[in-house]
Formats: C-alpha cells, structure tokens, sequence
C-alpha cells in the first residue's frame, strides 16, 4: 500500500525558503521594457526631485508670516505682482507685502514660503485680499522631498511595479539591471487529455483546462511560459518529454499522475530528473494533498494535482513562492484584503483549508461567500474572487467572522 507523507503548509513553505535557489543572471535592459522585472543592483537618486520649490495648488505665494491671524472677517491685503509661467523661473523675488500667482506645479519665487490658494483669496484690481492664513511650507513640495538626490531610491532585490518605474523615469534613468526572467515549462499528463483544439471529445475525454489555466498564471506573474503539451500515461515518454523540457527551461511544472494510482508516474518520473530531487509529496492541504515539490539540479519542479481547481489553487500558493523565489524575490503572501464570511465553514483540524470566495460588497463592507463545490470543479473557481485560509489547528470559521481573503490574480 502507498502513503503519502504529508507536510503541513508551513513546513511546505519553509522548505521551498531553503530548496529553491535564485537566478542570478542579470541583463540590462531599457526601462520601457522592465515592468515586472527585479532589480538586481541598488540605485541611487542622481537629481533632487523636485529640484525646485512647486506650488501643489493654484493659488498665490506669499510669506506665510504676512497671511498670520487673517480671517473670513478680517481679511489681509497683498499687492499681487505679476504671475509665474509654468516650466520658468520667476521673473522677480517676493518682497514684504507681495503675492505673485503660481500654477499648481509652478517653482515659487525666491522670498515666498507657502502659497495660499485661488479659492481663499480675491483679486481686487492688483490688491490681493486673503481670507485664510498658511503655514510655512504650506501648499508647497520642497527640493528633494520626492527624492533625494544621493539617496538610495531602490534596493537591489526590489520587483519593478508601475509607480517604481515612473520614479525611475523622473530620474531620467532609462536602463536598468535586473535578474533574468524565470522561463517556465508546462507540461500535462494524462491519457484522457486532449488538446484544447479538438472540436469533438471522444466519451471520457477532457480538453486541457491546467495547461490554459497555469499558463494564465505564468504570463499574469510576469514570467515566460513554454507550453509543452500533453503526455500519455507512459512513464519512459513522460520522462523523456520532462527531460527535454526541462533542459529548456529554469523551472517545470507537470500537472496530473501526482496521486498514488497505478498509473500516477508523476512522482518516479520527477525524482528521474535530477539531485537533489523530491523534498514534498503530499502536504496536509484540502485541495491538493498530492502536490510533489522537487529541486533538480538546480531547477525547481512542481508537480501540480491534475483536478482543475485544486491545481489553480496549489499554484497560487505554493507555484508563486516558487517562481517568485526563483526570480530573487523573498516570497510573501501580499494580496490580501479582508472580507466576513457569509456561512460558517468547518473544516477538519490536522489539514490546512482553502476555500474558494466570492467577495461582494454590501453597506460598505466586504463580504465573503464561500464557493463550496469538489476540486475537480473549475466552475466553483470562475465564480470566486479568491480564497479564505483555515488553519490546520481550527475547526472552521463563524459566520460573520473577519477573515483575510487571498485574491486571485
Ligand atoms: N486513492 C487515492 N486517490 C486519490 C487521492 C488519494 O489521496 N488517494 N487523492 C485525490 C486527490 S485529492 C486529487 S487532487 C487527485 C489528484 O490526482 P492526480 O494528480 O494523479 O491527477 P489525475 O488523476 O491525473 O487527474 C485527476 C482529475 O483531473 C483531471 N485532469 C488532469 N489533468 C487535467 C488537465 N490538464 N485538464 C483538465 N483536467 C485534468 C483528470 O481527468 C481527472 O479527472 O487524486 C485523487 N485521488
Ligand atoms: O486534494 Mo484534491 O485536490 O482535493 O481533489
């Protein structure tokens, strides 16, 4: 008889900490093209950013000590003298008893220290009436307050997002050096499966969801996905088509075969592949207790459980650390948001839960549906938003309990 012996989740993820080894190829490549990517030298701010004092409204700079104790009913009075063209330096300084018009985003004039804004003043024919005072600094980004100059602006190891780049772009920065992107092989087993393309399925056919749904996965993470198809339940052909792959490739998934059936080669042929080999089979996890988690040569394999939902689910967990780790990138769950639950939940103790949510949002709070259905259901996963965790040590969740919700994307 064959057993599987299971890892808990914890033991799982600190197994991939210690097994799963970064690349450390670096390229250069143009920022237009670094989304995604990881940042494998620190960078240090080259400019202030701004490099000038800018005006975060349209409004009137003045010295805020002229514009003290004013009110509604006790307005002061400023001479206005003239107006700051945006992208240009001031014509003039401000002297005592002056105000000078400044666009949201125009440099204040040297003498000024704050700027009052359009709709707490009126110009009456060059004397400029304020109604509310300001501080020093009021209204105002200071030089370098964005960034500054000799700085460290992002650390070696730092996954390059939108709001990273357009920093990189203020800089006028436009190569960076990053760690090579993971190239990721796929490959489905199973004599049942056929390609997606077939336009009639003989009686106990599948098309293959995994190779769509992992692949989706792979590409929305920002890594390359090599499709390799599928492989009949043969294990010298299995072993062949992995090999080949495999060199191909940094990292490969199989999905199906995981299980403990007579014909589930998935184990014996991931262990073919290389040292160190298989570190988990099977992980006290509902869905996907067979999982296989594998390093060869350096390579990191995943062999997903062939049910549709439970490979999507093992690969959010488990395949994003993976990858991520691979790409120089300490793993950490970072897409959660929280959410009631709208049923209770049991679950077993002894075995980690993930069960499938719908997140909807009534009075201002979100609400988490659960989504119960068997792993082989890909449909539970088209009508969830993402998953609640319950933790081995629990028996299930209260209805109308927080819980945090990890989002699929
Ligand atoms: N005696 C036991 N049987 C099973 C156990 C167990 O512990 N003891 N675990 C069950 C669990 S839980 C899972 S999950 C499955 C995983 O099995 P495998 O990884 O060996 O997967 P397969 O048997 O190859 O396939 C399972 C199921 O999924 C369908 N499938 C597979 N690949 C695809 C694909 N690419 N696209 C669409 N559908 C796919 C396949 O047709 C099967 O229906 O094992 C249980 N059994
Ligand atoms: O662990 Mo399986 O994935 O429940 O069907």
């Amino acid at each position: 008889m064959k057993f599987f012996q299971v890892k808990s989740v914890e033991e799982t993820f600190n197994l991939i900490r210690e097994q799963i080894q970064p690349i450390t190829e670096t390229i250069k490549i143009p920022l237009y093209d670094a989304l995604h990517y990881v940042l494998a030298e620190d960078l240090v701010a080259l400019e202030n950013v701004p490099d000038f004092r800018r005006s975060t409204v349209d409004g009137y700079a003045v010295k805020a000590s002229e514009t003290f104790g004013v009110t509604e009913s006790l307005p002061g009075f400023l001479h206005l003298v003239g107006e700051v063209q945006m992208g240009k330096v001031p014509s003039s300084s401000l002297q005592s008893g002056e105000a000078m018009y400044v666009p949201t985003g125009g440099m204040l004039p040297e003498g000024s220290n704050a700027v009052v804004m359009i709709e707490h003043c009126e110009d009456m024919s060059g004397l400029l009436n304020i109604f509310r005072q300001v501080a020093p600094g009021e209204n105002v980004i200071s030089v370098g307050e964005d960034m500054e100059k000799g700085h460290i602006l992002l650390e070696k190891g730092t996954k390059l997002r939108s709001q990273e780049l357009g920093a990189l772009a203020s800089q006028g920065i436009i190569e960076v050096s990053v760690y090579r992107k993971p190239v990721i092989g796929y490959l489905s087993s199973g004599d049942e499966i056929v390609p997606i393309e077939a336009a009639k399925l003989s009686l106990g056919e599948v098309r293959d969801m995994n190779g769509m749904t992992i692949g989706a996965l792979v590409k929305g993470w920002g890594f390359t996905f090599q499709y390799g198809g599928i492989v009949q339940d043969s294990r010298e052909e299995f072993e062949q088509r992995a090999k080949e792959l495999l060199a191909k490739v940094d990292c490969l998934i199989v999905s199906g075969g995981s299980s403990v059936g007579t014909k589930d080669y998935s184990v014996e042929v991931i262990q073919s592949l290389g040292e160190p080999g298989v570190f988990v089979h099977g992980v006290a996890i509902k869905p996907g207790k067979p999982t296989i988690l594998s390093s060869a040569g350096n390579k990191p394999v995943i062999g997903l459980p062939g049910h549709p939902a439970s490979a999507v689910i093992i690969f959010h967990l488990f395949g994003k650390a993976i990858l991520e780790q691979l790409n120089g990138l300490p793993y950490e769950e970072r897409r959660l948001t929280f959410a009631k639950v709208t049923k209770n939940i049991p679950s077993s103790p002894g075995r980690t839960d993930y069960v499938r949510v719908r997140l909807f949002n009534e009075n201002n709070e979100w609400h988490a549906e659960p989504i119960f259905g068997k792993s082989g259901l890909i449909s539970t996963l088209v009508k969830s938003e993402g998953m609640v965790e319950i933790a081995a040590r629990s028996e299930g969740v209260q209805k109308g309990e927080l819980v945090p919700v990890i989002i699929f994307q």
